[in-house]
């Protein structure tokens, strides 16, 4: 489990992260998002060790992190701009981490050479910026984190490859419980691997929940009636309301069942549950909040 509590960073008078408290349990893909300058990277470089916060404190399966060369042995960071020895092939690197992380497994690296499908003797500066991440992907699944730590990870992968990198994280999640994080500008991107998620805001976390939570919780019907109804909606926990023709539109937040029972009972001549995409859900989660958060939408 990963423990932030509390933690405070700033840089001269910038404050990146303002009293962030939030746990990730062990074995799961937690998606932090944020628009730029949202303190992401801040926290990832806090929770990888690399950078100290001003207050509070970071625990990795209850062990603070900075400077624990124990714990980092079993944690990977891959930073937005991964970090190679600027001549050597991927073979030296493997040579390299093989010394330094003790789980280095060389059955892996060779089953995702395959995978892959990149020349391990070749210099790692010579290949393209995606085929870079490939292998920085390649080096870090061969490693066997317990912890793995991404930031903007898909950026510059093409789809098959992301398909494929996806899939590898999944697989570790329920293979052996690895922990992940991975921090998005983008929504979309990170909705079909995460079952958390939290959201920064200008140094804050405005929101953190379980993705299924999030999905049970809001609803979006359209209900049409003989005469006009609007004032029996009052009864219900209306997000939004839409009037189209004699059809509302309603987003709702509230249990389902009770939902369907309340509205019923009104009479409707029509009545359809609709599904709401996960931008929906944030849209209207975090309107009631009062913030924009297109950016994070892209
Ligand atoms: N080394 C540093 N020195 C000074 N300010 C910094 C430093 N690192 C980050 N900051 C500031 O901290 C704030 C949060 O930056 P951070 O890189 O954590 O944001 P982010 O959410 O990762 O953004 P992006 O999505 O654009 O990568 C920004 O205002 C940034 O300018």
């Amino acid at each position: 489990m990963i423990e932030i509590n509390h933690v405070h960073k700033s840089f001269e008078k910038t404050e990146a992260l303002n009293d962030v408290t939030f746990q990730i349990q062990e074995g799961s893909i937690y998606g932090l998002l944020g628009s730029n300058g949202a303190g992401k990277t801040t926290l990832l470089r806090m929770m990888a060790g690399i950078i100290k916060q001003n207050t509070g404190d970071i625990h990795i399966e209850g062990q603070p992190i900075f400077e624990n060369l124990n714990v980092k042995s079993r944690l990977v960071f891959l930073p937005d701009a991964p970090f190679f020895f600027s001549q050597y092939t991927t073979k030296q690197m493997a040579k390299y981490f093989e010394n330094v992380y003790p789980n280095w497994s060389q059955e892996r690296y060779s089953h995702l050479q395959e995978l892959f499908q990149l020349d391990e003797n070749k210099k790692i500066s010579q290949f393209s910026k995606g085929m870079q991440r490939q292998v920085s992907f390649w080096l870090a699944m061969s490693i066997m984190p317990d912890v793995l730590i991404l930031d903007e990870p898909f950026d510059g992968l093409d789809a098959v490859v992301r398909r494929k990198v996806k899939n590898l994280i999944v697989q570790d999640v329920a293979d052996r419980s690895m922990t992940v994080v991975i921090s998005s500008h983008n929504l979309r991107e990170v909705e079909d691997i995460c079952d958390h998620i939290g959201i920064l805001h200008q140094g804050k976390l405005l929101l953190e929940r379980e993705l299924d939570d999030l999905k049970s919780d809001i609803h979006k019907v359209q209900v049409a009636f003989k005469g006009d109804q609007e004032e029996e909606f009052e009864k219900l926990n209306v997000l939004y309301k839409e009037k189209r023709g004699s059809v509302y539109l309603v987003i709702l937040r509230g249990e389902e069942e009770k939902i369907e029972r309340e509205i019923t009972a009104m009479h409707p001549v029509l009545y359809d549950r609709l599904p709401l995409t996960l931008e929906e859900i944030f849209i209207y989660e975090m309107g009631g909040a009062g913030y924009a958060i297109e950016n994070i939408m892209v």
